[in-house]
């Protein structure tokens, strides 16, 4: 399904002589995403993902600087969507005006050595403040929160929507897209099976132990050892450091990202516009386990989230890894809250 959207839109795109805006705007609705955060290493390559899917009418980019240019540069690729820039906090509500989607890339990136946490002092306060925003000029759009720790980040964007009394919990989604994409890039690559038709589920939440890849789901199927199961386990749980230490200093994933952003954009905006059975897995608020929040398969439509779907069958080795990471999500989730209240 992502390949065929991003060949689709390479198509488009590559129409010579065609009017993008009549060719695409008589088949789908007009809808509005806003990239906050849109200047930076995600933000950047997300603008360009987002600019050639032809379900976008209106782009918004925004960042505290640096989105003039972003927005001139982009904005020129013959495709449906017209692109707006806007910088600074006193543009901020024009920029989330009658968004659909808001997409938030916005926030500092680790640092070999770090964890996912320790992001939380500078990016919680970003979050919280952007999130404020939303609730007061956008209250209905499908938030997609992309800034770590999202296990953190999430909880805090719901406890700004609902002191601000426009909390929807189908409408906030923390992106797991990646681990989605690691997982099935690693699969492919051990079971020798055609990466494009690769699916795996990942559970939990978007650190570490608590990314619980569920391989025994894995399709097309393989005979994998327990060994190797474990091994592709902990890459997948590993990927964003393999991704951090390799760029030695100079941040985190970022084009990997932006594809896993926009695969997610892309699938609520499909759901908003009644595309039956798109399902991808996402941290939202849940009651697949006891965990107020967590990550798992998510039907979307046309409110966003349709309905959470359960873990299906899981191995022993699922079972302990699910078990194991209940503590340290619950408590990454926890601290979201508790920053949200107090301050
Ligand atoms: N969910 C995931 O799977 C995933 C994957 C990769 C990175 N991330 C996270 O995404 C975030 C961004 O990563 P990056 O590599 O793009 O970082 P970056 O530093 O390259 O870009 C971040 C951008 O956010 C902007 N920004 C800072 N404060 C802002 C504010 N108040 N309003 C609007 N924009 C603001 C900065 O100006 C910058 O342009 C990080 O927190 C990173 O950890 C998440
Ligand atoms: O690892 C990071 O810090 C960025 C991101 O969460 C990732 O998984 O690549």
């Amino acid at each position: 399904m992502r390949t065929s959207m991003l060949k689709s839109i390479v198509r488009r795109t590559s129409i010579s002589g065609t009017s993008r805006r009549g060719f695409t705007s008589g088949s789908a609705p007009e809808r509005k995403v806003a990239v906050l955060g849109a200047a930076g290493g995600i933000g950047q390559p997300l603008s360009l993902l987002m600019k050639l899917n032809p379900l976008v009418s209106r782009l918004a980019l925004y960042d505290i600087a640096g989105t003039p240019g972003v927005a001139a540069d982009v904005s020129h690729i013959n495709t449906r969507s017209e692109v707006a820039g806007f910088a600074g906090e006193e543009q901020l509500g024009q920029a989330l005006e009658g968004a659909d989607v808001v997409i938030i890339p916005a926030g500092v990136p680790r640092k070999p050595g770090m964890t996912r946490d320790d992001l939380f002092n500078i990016n919680a306060g970003i979050v919280k403040s952007l999130c404020t925003a939303i609730a007061k000029y956008c209250p209905h759009a499908l938030v997609n929160m992309i800034s770590n720790p999202v296990n953190s980040t999430v909880p805090i964007a719901a406890e700004v929507f609902k002191k601000a009394g426009t909390y929807d919990e189908k409408r906030l989604f923390g992106v797991t897209t990646l681990d989605v994409v690691r997982a099935k890039t690693f699969y492919a690559g051990k079971a020798r099976v055609n990466v494009a038709e690769v699916n795996v589920p990942v559970v939990g939440g978007h650190a570490g132990i608590t990314i619980l890849p569920l391989f025994s789901q894995a399709t097309p199927t393989a005979n994998l050892s327990d060994e190797e199961i474990e091994a592709l386990t902990k890459r997948t749980q590993d990927g964003g450091t393999e991704v951090v230490e390799a760029k030695a200093g100079k941040g985190s994933a970022t084009l990997s990202m932006a594809y896993a952003g926009a695969i997610f954009a892309d699938a609520c905006l499909k759901g908003l516009n009644g595309v039956p059975d798109v399902v991808e897995c996402s941290f939202v608020q849940s009651n697949v386990t006891e965990l107020p929040f967590f990550a798992s398969k998510v039907r979307l439509g046309k409110n966003g989230v349709e309905e959470v779907l359960g873990l299906g069958q899981l191995t022993d080795y699922e079972k302990e890894g699910l078990e194991a990471l209940k503590p340290e999500l619950l408590s990454s989730i926890e601290k979201g809250i508790k920053f949200a209240n107090a301050n």
